[in-house]
């Protein structure tokens, strides 16, 4: 019988800092498969390698060691311009704070990925409106994040996260800097997304009742990845 190739994999993966007190080990052989339409927490104490592993998974940094496989290609043996593909077109990323860029409207925040990926302006107009929309951001597409609410302004992040159908989502903290209830209900439309177009997701989070949402929760432990 045939294994389903997961959407995202980590294999044995390696990250150590340098830093003035020496070499800091992060991740020492972290292991973690995400199969399509799964949705798993990463929950661990601050400083144990959470940003680290997100940022090696989306093919931000490489790893010291090991291997990141997306959709079961082998990520160290692209070329720089073939992991930019990739991250475009495949990876969508949400982080805290919401890296907006703030001298452009919501739509244009959501439109300028599709952009760079190569899809036409008129396209990337009516994909954006239509995200936008089920985010509930319908009659503020000209607004620029300054303009928005804490919650508005992560919808739009999260819009534009998915604005080139990625296959994977990968969030750090998406609701940490929103109040309780606003990151209630900024979670939910985050999880619904998801799990609407089946993507694979890898949600890091400090909150237990957002973890409990999720399919799967694994923590990091001496830098390595088991379950919760
Ligand atoms: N560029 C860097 N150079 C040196 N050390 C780093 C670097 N990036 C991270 N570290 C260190 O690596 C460790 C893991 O950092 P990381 O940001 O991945 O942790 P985290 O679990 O995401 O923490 P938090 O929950 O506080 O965001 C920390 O001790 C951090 O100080």
């Amino acid at each position: 019988m045939s294994e389903t190739v997961p959407a995202l994999r980590l294999a044995a993966v390696e990250r150590r800092y340098r830093t003035e007190a020496g070499e800091l080990p992060v991740l020492r052989g972290a292991e973690l498969a995400l199969q399509a339409g799964e949705i798993v927490a990463l929950v661990a104490p601050s400083g144990t390698g959470k940003s680290t592993l997100l940022h090696l998974a989306g093919l931000l940094e490489r790893p010291d060691a090991g291997e990141v496989f997306v959709g079961g290609h082998a990520a160290g043996t692209l070329s720089d311009a073939d992991r930019t593909a990739i991250r475009r077109t495949t990876i969508g990323f949400v982080y805290q704070f919401h890296h907006l860029l703030p001298e452009f409207t919501a739509e244009e925040n959501v439109v300028l990925p599709q952009l760079a990926a190569g899809t036409a302006r008129g396209a990337a107009r009516g994909r954006a409106r239509a995200l936008l929309g089920s985010f509930g951001l319908t009659g503020r597409e000209d607004h620029r994040p300054g303009r928005l609410s804490g919650g508005e302004q992560q919808r739009v992040a999260i819009a534009r996260a998915l604005a080139n159908a990625p296959r994977i989502l990968l969030a750090d903290e998406p609701t940490g800097n929103l109040d309780v209830g606003t990151a209630g209900l900024v979670f939910e439309e985050l999880l619904a997304a998801v799990r609407g177009q089946g993507l694979a997701a890898l949600i890091a989070t400090h909150n237990p009742d957002l973890a409990a949402r999720m399919d799967r929760v694994v923590t990091l432990r001496e830098g390595r990845v088991v379950e919760a």
